[in-house]
């Protein structure tokens, strides 16, 4: 192709193309960026563009004239022009904060004919990267985060503490985290702060993402065990094949591979404090048995050993499944359900206490403005409606991801309901419409609702108690009729059913 046509004149001689390319980028520079200004050798300013003059008031110039002719770091603080000067080096990013604000700025020498440095251009590529530069910060933040927990648990390993190693940790929650004052919450709240002073196993039954697991740490930090560990398993999460020296440990040596000083399992790590064993439901039925055995004995036998370890250890345990069904279809062990189910905890899923939707988002996005190092997210009335009327049916979880994804989006920290429908949609919800009481003004118990007929109420309240009470126990009428304080037969009498003796 030929390099200079009519229709474009680019000239033919390298220097040419150089001077024309340096033109072009200078150009570009100056339109696409917030503001330039040159220094000569001696880092007094010699130039300054139309974009970078409003910056001047906020460095405390009044005009351009104060500006040009004055030594650079009299007027930018914190500038490191006399740098680049010096050294003839380029700082192609970097961040400077000074009373102006804090700015991503380039910093390039100038060479004159003969090489040698004669300036150096100074551009502000980027004002206020807290705001166009979210998206990378939050990333940075994230990845800051992670390397930080690593750091942690690989200095606590090293160390062989065992409050540090992964899964064992002082509990990082207590009630005062778990956000609600609705009476579901409230409940929730009451039955596990009772469990807490007792030593009692504790299963904490629930959909996926209600706050077992902040339950479980916040049982323990209100128990006389808080200064001991919080180890936490996810059954689910670990192969079935590695489970048992993850319960128990591994003795020294005890197989081709197996370290010679051998290894701790959580049973162990967990001594003087408490065991939280997630996704119970799914332990396989193998384990299930040396479970109980465990539980029943208070002792443990490594892989590999044929010695009985005693351990002093509280067992919370949780589950998303319905533990009882799986009793029934023969997948879990009977005897361990009753072993482990002696202060069950329905935790109710967030559609069941909606008027605790607008104290979460507000507890939520503080957090998230911690973690990401952003303003919090506000949310305007209709992104509020919005959120109550979701069924929500991966809990608070759901409802942390969808703020954080509208969050990291939105640009000027304000999410409307456009935004958050776009995130469902985008997660594969088909968003529900606003309700007018949605945003949890109205608890749903009071105006209307409760100016009707008192023996209305009354047995509305009383079936739903009975709905929860039997959904929680898998049905079982007996457990039900002890668990709401009223005997087997009012419980028929109150289903519309003759009673059942074969019934338990
Ligand atoms: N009441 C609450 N107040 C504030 N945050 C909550 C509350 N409940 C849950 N969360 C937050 O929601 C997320 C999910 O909670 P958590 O992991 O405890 O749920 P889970 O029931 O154990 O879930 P899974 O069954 O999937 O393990 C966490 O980020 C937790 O901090």
């Amino acid at each position: 192709m030929p390099l200079h046509t009519d229709a474009s004149p680019l000239p033919l001689d390298a220097q040419g193309i150089l001077e024309l390319a340096a033109r072009s980028m200078f150009q570009l520079f100056s339109t696409m960026s917030q503001g330039m200004f040159l220094v000569d050798l001696s880092g007094r300013i010699v130039w300054v563009n139309e974009g970078y003059r409003r910056f001047l008031p906020d460095l405390g110039v009044h005009s351009v004239h104060d500006f040009v002719g004055r030594m650079v770091e009299e007027v930018i603080p914190n500038t490191q022009m006399r740098q680049v000067l010096e050294t003839g080096q380029p700082v192609l990013v970097d961040l400077l904060t000074n009373k102006a604000g804090t700015f991503v700025v380039s910093r390039i020498p100038l060479h004159g004919d003969d090489g040698r440095v004669i300036g150096a251009i100074g551009i502000v590529l980027f004002d206020h990267p807290e705001t166009t530069l979210q998206p990378l910060i939050a990333k940075f933040a994230q990845l800051q985060r992670e390397l930080d927990d690593a750091r942690r648990e690989l200095a606590a390993q090293r160390s062989r503490l065992p409050v540090a190693g992964p899964g064992v940790r002082r509990a990082k929650h207590t009630f005062a985290s778990f956000v609600g004052a609705s009476p579901a919450a409230t409940e929730v709240k009451r039955q596990a702060r009772r469990a807490a002073q007792s030593q009692s196993p504790v299963l904490l039954l629930g959909e996926t993402g209600t706050g077992k697991e902040l339950l479980a740490h916040a049982i323990h930090a209100a128990s006389t065990r808080s200064q001991g560990p919080f180890v936490s398993v996810n059954i689910a999460a670990v192969p079935d094949t590695l489970l048992e020296a993850e319960f128990f440990g591994v003795a020294p040596g005890a197989y081709t591979g197996a370290s010679v000083r051998g290894r701790e399992g959580k049973f162990k790590l967990a001594d003087g404090g408490t065991l939280f064993l997630d996704e119970i439901g799914d332990m396989p039925s193998n384990l299930q048995a040396k479970l109980l055995r465990a539980l029943q004995e208070g002792e443990i036998e490594p892989l590999g050993s044929n010695q009985l370890v005693p351990f002093d250890v509280r067992v919370v345990a949780a589950t998303s499944r319905d533990l009882a069904a799986l009793v029934r279809d023969g997948l879990f062990r009977e005897d361990l359900f009753y072993r482990l189910h002696v202060l069950p905890i329905r935790v109710p899923p967030l559609r069941e206490r909606r008027a605790d939707i607008p104290a979460l988002v507000e507890a939520l996005a503080d957090d998230l403005a911690l973690r990401n190092g952003i303003a919090p997210p506000e949310l305007l009335p209709d992104a509020l409606a919005l959120l109550g009327a979701q069924a929500w049916r991966g809990n608070i979880r759901e409802l942390r991801n969808v703020l954080e994804q509208a969050a990291m989006r939105s640009e000027t920290l304000t999410v409307d309901a456009e935004q958050l429908r776009q995130v469902l949609r985008e997660s594969g919800v088909e968003p529900a419409a606003p309700t007018p009481d949605a945003g949890g003004a109205s608890t749903g118990d009071d105006g209307a609702a409760l100016l009707r007929p008192l023996a209305v109420q009354v047995a509305e309240l009383e079936r739903r108690a009975i709905a929860a009470a039997l959904s929680l126990h898998g049905g079982n009428k007996l457990a039900t009729a002890r668990h709401l304080g009223i005997s087997r037969a009012t419980l028929y009498e109150r289903m519309g059913q003759p009673l059942a003796n074969t019934d338990k």
